[in-house]
């Protein structure tokens, strides 16, 4: 049983036919409105994050040096006492001692890394539980039991060893535990980037997936405070309807389908994943140049990208219209190759290859992805950072009027995408970039 704050005010659970529940709002919501805002239950960087930042609230310090190391272990780096000692009393006090001679035990090193990361959050959960009152007996309503709870996952495999903890935890338990941790174990970013993982249980009790979700989920980092999950809706979103979230990057069109089956047992029913069931197996992209290239205007063509004239709002076409003869365009190589050939034409100066090569991106997100996907805000700001590059190397006065007007509509675009999922993690980050360039722009115009 749950406490009358669960779900949280705006959300209700409601039977689902195939998920058991699923999630729906009480109340119509604007895009850009925060639908839920919730504590981690446990964490853990990442080996490359690790004495970059605080092991407990993820903040990054102005300067490393100023990070305190745990004495005990030395492995834990932290902002202050304050921090140091909300772990401690979470769970460090009990796996301080053992941490070290556990990561070079050869069980431990013989883990794949993704099992490792698996591992020491299992380390971090069964520490948590053993410094309840009644060491591992799991409280109605409190998030450990909700934890229990979830739906296990399809993945059988055995648990990987854990730290050593005392009082032992009962026989059965880590493994149970883990059953629940492939198919609810939360990516954590900062700008969109990994930096750890957590465990939300209120989070995956609630959300079903969708590959052309309504909402997202984003961290917020405070110092001295647990990490915190909010979820944003992208779009509008009715009173009655399912909110779902995406449990993996909606682009990988080839390979979700299997990622959810294999790590989350399920086929999902949204409408392009039906449509790329009924197409089948995706043509190949064009060997030749030249029709590689018309594949790209065709598919700037029908997704609405015309980047010689001004792109004033951002066009949603859906995927499931998609003409046949633009079907290997959905090819992860195909996303893959462009992406690769925008950052280096970008970075290498090679600006008209840079700028083609951003704006075929550019559709093809808007085609995969939901709508306010922040990924297509990035773009949008890596095409306008790509034409003031442009701007700033260019002696026609002329041509840097136009280009610096294409560039400043593509950073109203960014900014009016990226708005609805609103600042994470780390300071500074993308809604900064978007201004910092306004301004740049701002007093080129008035130079002009
Ligand atoms: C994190 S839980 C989501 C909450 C779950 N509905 C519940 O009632 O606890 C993830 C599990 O829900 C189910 N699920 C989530 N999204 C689904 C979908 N789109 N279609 C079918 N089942 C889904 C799968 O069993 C998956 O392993």
């Amino acid at each position: 049983m749950q406490t009358a704050t669960w779900p949280p005010g705006g959300l209700a659970l409601v039977p689902h036919n195939l998920a058991r529940d699923k999630c729906v709002s009480r109340n119509d919501y604007k895009a850009g409105s925060q639908l839920l805002s919730i504590t981690s239950y446990a964490t853990t960087l990442l080996d490359s994050e690790k004495g970059r930042r605080c092991d407990f609230c993820f903040s990054l310090p102005r300067d490393t040096t100023h990070l305190k190391r745990c004495s005990g272990c030395g492995s834990y780096w932290y902002c202050d006492e304050h921090c140091q000692s909300a772990q401690w009393q979470t769970h460090h006090k009990r796996v301080c001692r053992t941490y070290n001679p556990f990561l070079v035990s050869p069980e431990y090193q013989a883990l794949p890394d993704y099992k490792k990361l698996d591992s020491i959050m299992l380390s971090h959960v069964i520490a948590q539980l053993s410094l309840l009152p009644d060491p591992y007996a799991f409280q109605e309503s409190a998030p450990s039991s909700l934890l229990m709870s979830l739906i296990a996952g399809p993945d059988k495999s055995l648990a990987p060893p854990i730290c050593p903890v005392k009082p032992i935890p009962p026989p059965g338990l880590v493994q149970k535990l883990y059953a629940r941790f492939g198919n609810n174990n939360f990516a954590i970013h900062s700008h969109l980037n990994t930096i750890g993982h957590g465990i939300f249980p209120q989070t995956s009790r609630l959300f079903n997936h969708s590959c052309l979700p309504n909402s997202a989920a984003k961290y917020i980092f405070e110092p001295g405070a647990a990490i915190r999950m909010e979820v944003v809706a992208l779009r509008d979103i009715a009173k009655g309807e399912e909110v779902c979230l995406p449990y993996l990057d909606p682009a990988l069109l080839e390979t979700r389908e299997q990622i959810l089956e294999f790590s989350y047992g399920f086929q999902c029913q949204c409408p392009t994943s039906l449509f790329l069931r009924r197409i089948g197996p995706l043509t190949d992209t064009p060997a030749v140049e030249n029709e590689m290239l018309k594949i790209s205007e065709e598919l700037l063509e029908f997704v609405g990208v015309d980047s010689t004239k001004a792109l004033i709002s951002l066009p949603n076409k859906p995927l499931e219209s998609l003409p046949p003869s633009l079907y290997c365009v959905l090819r992860e190589s195909y996303m893959g190759g462009l992406s690769e050939t925008f950052s280096k034409a970008s970075h290498e100066g090679q600006y008209d290859i840079a700028l083609q090569s951003g704006d075929t991106l550019l559709s093809l997100y808007l085609l995969v992805y939901p709508l306010n996907y922040p990924q297509i805000g990035m773009h949008c700001l890596e095409m306008a950072k790509t034409i003031w590059n442009v701007v700033i190397t260019s002696t026609d006065q002329n041509k840097g009027r136009v280009l610096k007007d294409q560039a400043r509509r593509y950073l109203v675009l960014a900014r009016r995408v990226l708005d609805v999922f609103g600042p994470e993690g780390d300071e500074g980050g993308p809604l900064q970039e978007i201004a910092i360039l306004d301004g740049l722009l701002q007093s080129a115009k008035t130079r002009e």
